[in-house]
């Protein structure tokens, strides 16, 4: 079983780097760790990145988790290979491009390509963004997925994670105590279908939907609160459509929960399995 400790960084083709960029650090709130070859490295919290923009195709999207030793990569390349599924290894450059001291590369079932890496630098800066969205962290994505019971295997099964609720067909998943840290979202295509960091209260989050609607950001979906996560959110559209989402309030689920008989529950994949308080989406993976 491929051991996933932690979600690490997403990196995101985008059709012009500098308006992302400005929407990275004015917009949603991130500081720059560094610029790169054509890449822009941002941080949201002690990791040395957690986001990085490229010029390039916006369809083009990576997420990256955390092994725990050289020997786990090794397994996984092996047991990757195994079920038919080609592994790269990462060349220094993109070693050293993304402070990893070791890394694969592979495409999960849908097509969306993961790097699994080991060691990855921790920021001796701490994060401040040039706007104080009050974010905490990187936390979680939601990916494309055209077969959710196919990937829901694949990341139960073959990696670590383990289902926390369904909405629908939509598996919430998590890979520690924190109700998920990837959502499967039925669609079309391959890709990251949002990406979400958490902000330290509801004000942040309130303050942020003034902020946003005041710049003519896109709002997509919220305020709301969702009943599986118990997470108060809001998603808005940032470069090239891509959807980010601000939450605050996620549950954990500890081992103690589930000693005490936790399950996964089935939410309805409408606006009542989305939001507690009304809400209604307009996100295309996200209309029932
Ligand atoms: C609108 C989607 C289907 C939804 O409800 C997602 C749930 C949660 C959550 O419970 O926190 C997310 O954050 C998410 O999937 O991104
Ligand atoms: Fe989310």
């Amino acid at each position: 079983m491929i051991k996933l400790h932690d979600i690490r960084y997403c990196r995101v083709g985008v059709s012009n780097l500098e308006d992302a960029t400005r929407f990275a650090t004015d917009i949603l709130g991130l500081d720059i760790a560094r610029r790169d070859g054509g890449a822009v490295y941002f941080k949201s919290d002690d990791r040395d990145h957690t986001l990085v923009y490229f010029e390039g195709d916006p369809r083009d999207h990576v997420v990256a988790f955390e092994a725990g030793s050289p020997e786990e990569i090794e397994q996984a390349a092996a047991q990757l290979e195994r079920a038919g599924m080609p592994v790269r290894y990462g060349s220094d450059a993109e070693r050293d491009a993304r402070r990893v001291r070791a890394m694969i590369a592979f495409r999960e079932p849908s097509g969306t390509q993961i790097e699994l890496v080991f060691r990855p630098g921790h920021s001796g800066r701490r994060y401040h963004g040039r706007r104080d969205a009050g974010i905490t962290g990187f936390s979680h994505v939601g990916l494309c997925t055209t077969d959710s019971r196919r990937d829901e295997q694949f990341w139960t099964r073959m990696c670590s994670a383990q289902v926390s609720d369904w909405i629908g067909e939509a598996p919430l998943l998590r890979i520690d105590e924190v109700h998920h840290k990837i959502a499967l979202f039925p669609t079309t295509r391959s890709g990251i279908q949002h990406i979400n960091h958490q902000v330290e209260g509801i004000d942040d989050l309130m303050r942020s939907w003034y902020f946003l609607r005041e710049r003519g950001v896109r709002i997509v979906f919220g305020p709301g609160r969702h009943p599986t996560s118990g997470a108060r959110f809001l998603y808005f559209e940032g470069p090239d459509g891509l959807v980010y989402e601000y939450s605050t309030g996620v549950r954990s689920i500890t081992a103690a929960d589930v000693e005490a008989g936790y399950r996964p529950r089935q939410f309805p994949f409408d606006p009542t399995g989305f939001c507690m308080w009304g809400s209604k989406p307009d996100i295309p993976e996200f209309r029932s």
